[in-house]
């Protein structure tokens, strides 16, 4: 049962049974999309980033999602905020260091959110892993430059220096805390070409978090429906325009019969 398809269907319908809150406060680009996924696998999002106002709502929320894209600083001083509050109420707190590596105030931001709350998950492509880790990683802005295998060890590195789960995504996932190591191998190639693919997976690990407190294995199922979903949208049509829209309804429709059927999951 543990890590198989019977574990992800039941947290599918844990999902759409209780419809946790997920408190996200994520950039600009994806809060639209995003939102949509979350609603699609059957969770509750509320996109909310105001200083005045994160604290409460971490009180109401099961799970605070926490995404640099887009950053200033009112949505720092929220971060800030948010994920203290998180840590004392023992909700998990999933991180996306989107950009990290591409300019000071990232790397400066990022360095002070993982001390002030260490996150229960960490979600980000190989450039931005390494670069979390400490690795003077390229990066050209948000998209990686690397394969996944590439950012292993940085990520087992990150894993052990803050007890974060840390999920690595491209055409392979590796999700990895401490000695334990899996990976993912759905997915489809088309979802680079949709902005935000990564940002909604670490959504989706928000909604897995919020109703699984093993968090490797919530990370590892959050994974697991991102790709299968995504194959899904792409035999409807290939072009990216349409994969967006694919990808709901598949989230929307997921069977337990469709993720037998592809799951690719091993467990290293
Ligand atoms: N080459 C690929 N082949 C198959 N699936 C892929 C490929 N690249 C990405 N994916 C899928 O897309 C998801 C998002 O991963 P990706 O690494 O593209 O995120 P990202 O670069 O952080 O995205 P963004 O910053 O746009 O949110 C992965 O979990 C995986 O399912
Ligand atoms: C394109 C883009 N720019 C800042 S955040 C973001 C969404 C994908 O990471
Ligand atoms: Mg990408």
């Amino acid at each position: 049962m543990y890590l198989s398809s019977q574990s992800i269907w039941a947290d599918i319908t844990r999902i759409r049974d209780q419809a946790p809150l997920v408190h996200s406060i994520t950039n600009f680009v994806v809060m639209n999309n995003t939102a949509n996924a979350l609603l699609a696998l059957g969770a509750s999002p509320a996109m909310v980033h105001a200083p005045e106002e994160v604290d409460d709502f971490v009180a109401i929320a099961s799970a605070l999602v926490v995404n640099i894209g887009t950053l200033d600083a009112t949505f720092v001083a929220g971060m800030k905020l948010a994920m203290r509050r998180a840590k004392e109420l023992g909700k998990p707190i999933i991180f996306d260091p989107v950009g990290v590596g591409a300019t000071t105030y990232r790397n400066t931001v990022s360095a002070e959110l993982l001390a002030l709350a260490a996150p229960d998950i960490i979600r980000g492509n190989a450039s931005e892993i390494m670069a979390l880790a400490g690795l003077n990683a390229q990066t050209k802005g948000v998209d990686s430059l690397y394969g996944s295998d590439a950012a292993v060890d940085a990520g087992r590195r990150l894993s052990s220096v803050w007890g974060s789960v840390v999920v690595i995504s491209g055409e392979t996932d590796y999700i990895i805390h401490g000695e334990q190591t899996a990976t993912i191998d759905n997915g489809h190639p088309l979802m680079t070409k949709v902005t935000g693919m990564g940002c909604t997976a670490t959504a989706l690990a928000g909604a897995f978090a919020a109703v699984d407190t093993d968090y490797f294995q919530a990370a590892t199922q959050a994974m697991a429906v991102m790709g299968i979903a995504g194959e899904l949208a792409a035999l409807k049509n290939l072009a990216p325009g349409s994969l967006q829209l694919n990808f709901l309804d598949a989230l929307y429709g997921l069977t337990e019969s469709d993720i037998v059927e592809r799951l690719k999951l091993t467990i290293l």
